[in-house]
């Protein structure tokens, strides 16, 4: 015992070798859970005052009905849009048996034996598909409790070898669904904001997808860590498919709230990027996942809308700007946007604070 405390004391914490040892399992979370593990490792700890506090119940967030009038639909998607920056939508056009394919086959991955699913683990995205655990895992301060498999869908689909095979044909499907859906949302926001229905599609906006496959396995200690944690999303809006588990959290009017799971209903939020071209008539919102406690694994599937043409200029949109409403942000390329955004952890707000203009 005595022994114990003592070589403890001889070898302080050594976080970054840690971390080394864990990414070196190229199993993630899960491959911890499988291992019987009882106790969420320290690297994976968060200070106590930013985890979650008791569940909280209610859920304001809209759910809006797609296939109704058409200016109904607009209205409805510029008030949530602006007022709480997350929305769900329901008649959406997407077939709710892809979907449901879709969880099934990220599952999938996510459960194959260790060998073939390291085979996929890789931090460098460049053939377009790789699995790991924590996009900043070198970078942030705590880890998460959660696995990721990340795909580019667009401008040009991830190489199809490189596509886990299990999953390839959900992809590929849910690729040609959402990238539909995403244009007519992002047609839907250009009206609210009073611009033309096309502005966003014609700057690129819909081409530059990325789809995450999350999986966040039951984790012993919920109170310790987080699925994810609060952060915003850079890109312009995002499209998110979640399972039953439930656990994703949204920062309303200063509180969190639950953003309940609807079977067949995708969520929509906007990003820093649409906060800062809307010129801040909608608004990126703060959201987070708790740790499962759920015996049953949480599967989420979302997926980013980027720009494409990384070169051009992106600030608030020239009509959005009048001497009543002068530019919020000033202009800058995507390609320095996304550098900045790899150069931080995951946090709140800091990337539109970054090219907040100090007009006041
Ligand atoms: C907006 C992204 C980051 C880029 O989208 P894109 O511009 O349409 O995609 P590209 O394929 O053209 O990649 C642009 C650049 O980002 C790089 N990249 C593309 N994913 C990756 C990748 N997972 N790893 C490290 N490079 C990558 C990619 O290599 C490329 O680098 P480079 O050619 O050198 O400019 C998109 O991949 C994305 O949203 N990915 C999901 C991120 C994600 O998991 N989000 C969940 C919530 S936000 C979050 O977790 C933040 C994490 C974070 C992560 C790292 C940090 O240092 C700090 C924070
Ligand atoms: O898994 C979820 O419900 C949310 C994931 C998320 O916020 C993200 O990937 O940006
Ligand atoms: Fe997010």
């Amino acid at each position: 015992m005595t022994a114990t405390i003592i070589s403890a004391a001889a070898s302080p914490y050594d976080r970054r070798k840690e971390v080394e040892e864990f990414e070196n399992t190229k199993l993630g979370v899960k491959g911890l859970v499988d291992s019987g593990i009882h106790r969420v490792p320290t690297i994976f700890h968060h200070p106590p005052d930013s985890l979650p506090e008791s569940d909280p119940e209610e859920d304001p967030i809209p759910v809006i009905d797609l296939s109704g009038p058409e200016s109904e639909v607009v209205d409805r998607v510029q008030a949530a849009a602006a007022k709480f920056g997350f929305f769900q939508v329901v008649n959406h056009g997407v077939p709710v048996s892809l979907l449901d394919r879709l969880v099934k086959a990220v599952r999938g991955f996510h459960e194959l034996p260790a060998p073939e699913k390291t085979a996929h683990y890789r931090r460098d995205v460049s053939a377009g598909a790789s699995f790991f655990s924590n996009v900043d895992l070198f970078v942030s301060k705590a880890a998460s409790w959660r696995d990721t498999l990340q795909i580019r869908l667009g401008p040009t689909l991830a190489d199809l070898d490189a596509i886990p095979s299990i999953c390839r044909e959900e992809v590929i499907e849910w690729d040609k669904e959402v990238k539909q859906l995403g244009e007519r949302l992002l047609a839907l926001l250009c009206q609210g904001l009073g611009v033309h229905a096309n502005r966003l599609k014609e700057m690129s906006c819909s081409e530059g997808r990325v789809m995450v496959g999350h999986y966040y396995p039951y984790c012993p200690e919920p109170e310790k860590t987080v699925g994810i944690a609060c952060h915003t999303d850079p890109g312009l809006v995002t499209v998110l498919l979640q399972d039953q588990v439930g656990g994703l959290q949204v920062k309303h009017d200063g509180k969190w709230v639950n953003v309940k799971s609807i079977h067949g209903a995708l969520v929509i939020n906007i990003g820093d990027l649409l906060q800062i071209t809307s010129n801040d008539q909608y608004t990126s919102v703060e959201h987070r996942v708790v740790a499962n406690s759920h015996r049953e694994p949480r599967v989420s599937v979302g997926v980013f809308f980027n720009p494409s043409l990384r070169d051009n200029l992106y600030g608030p949109l020239p009509e959005l700007v009048s001497a009543e409403k002068p530019a919020v942000y000033r202009q800058f390329t995507y390609s320095d946007y996304i550098t900045r955004f790899f150069k931080k952890e995951l946090d709140g707000k800091s990337l539109p604070n970054y090219y907040r203009l100090q007009n006041e």
